[in-house]
């Protein structure tokens, strides 16, 4: 099983309970898109996946190990078998797309060739390789801050691609790109998903690009799992329930501010 949660509690260090009493099993292989409004949790959840938070109460297994009780360099190993995709993908501006896609296997490489190859690109056919299928071979020797928002989020893309995980955590991974591209990136993560058997979990704020391309929906409200249900069982009155804002919709319906007290009315002008 690449992800098991018993009765997991997230308490952030200033007491916000982000999550709360969450079961969850993810088994390896399978596709998880989690949804949810803003601030449900979703980044809560998928930075506890990633271990780099650790529940306040409750079991959190990742790739089969308890991971609240791992030593330092166990947790490190782990933490190589973890892909993670950014939203805004924490890619050091001055640095060479290459060098960004290569870093992808950082933590697998021993320290003397990590080093060389942060200086000197040890792999430029994998680190073209991986940004090929996502249209951005040709960016392969581009500084990361000559590039847009989408093209950030493909090259964290392609190093985690590159990277070869187990389990793939991707938060919002599409949301700055186009429809198009959302669409094509979307299914190019699930496909190289399903030829390794990887494991994949994506934060999405797009209802409808997570019903068309993953099998199985799990909807986080207040900091609870609401419905975790394969995707042709989500309703209507399901999404509904998942993002009714009470708050806005007091907004909404407040009666309209009263008309400003009438004033004095200017003359109106006239050329005598
Ligand atoms: N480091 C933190 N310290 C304190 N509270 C936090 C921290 N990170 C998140 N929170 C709070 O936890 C709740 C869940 O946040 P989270 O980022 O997980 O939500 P989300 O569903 O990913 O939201 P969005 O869709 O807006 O990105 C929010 O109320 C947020 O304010």
């Amino acid at each position: 099983m690449s992800v098991r949660l018993d009765g997991v509690t997230l308490t952030h260090a200033n007491g916000y309970q982000a999550l709360q009493n969450i079961d969850l099993r993810i088994n390896k292989g399978e596709q998880v898109a989690i949804i949810g409004p803003s601030g449900a949790g979703k980044t809560s959840l998928l930075r506890l996946l990633g271990t780099g938070l650790m529940p306040s109460s409750g079991q959190l297994q990742i790739l089969n190990q308890e991971a609240s009780v791992l030593r330092r360099r166990a947790l490190r190993r782990l933490r190589a078998r973890i892909g993670l995709i950014h939203q805004n993908p924490p890619l050091p501006s001055r640095q060479r797309v290459v060098t960004a896609v290569l870093a992808g296997r950082l933590g697998q490489w021993s320290l003397p060739r990590a080093l060389v190859s942060l200086c000197y690109p040890l792999d430029v056919p994998g680190a073209s390789a991986a940004l090929e299928p996502l249209d951005l071979a040709n960016k392969l020797f581009a500084r990361c801050d000559q590039l847009s928002g989408g093209q950030l989020q493909r090259v964290g893309i392609a190093r985690v691609l590159y990277q070869q995980a187990d389990l793939l955590l991707a938060d919002e991974p599409v949301s700055a790109m186009d429809p198009v591209l959302a669409e094509h990136t979307l299914g190019l993560l699930r496909q190289v998903a399903a030829q390794r058997e990887l494991t994949l979990v994506a934060s999405l704020h797009a209802v409808d690009l997570a019903l068309r391309h993953f099998p199985r929906l799990v909807g986080l409200r207040h900091g609870r799992v609401l419905f975790d249900l394969p995707a042709d069982k989500v309703s209507p009155s399901h999404l509904t329930q998942l993002y009714a804002n009470d708050s806005l919709a007091e907004h909404l319906d407040a009666p309209a501010p009263a008309e400003p007290a009438a004033q004095t009315k200017e003359k109106p002008y006239r050329c005598s």
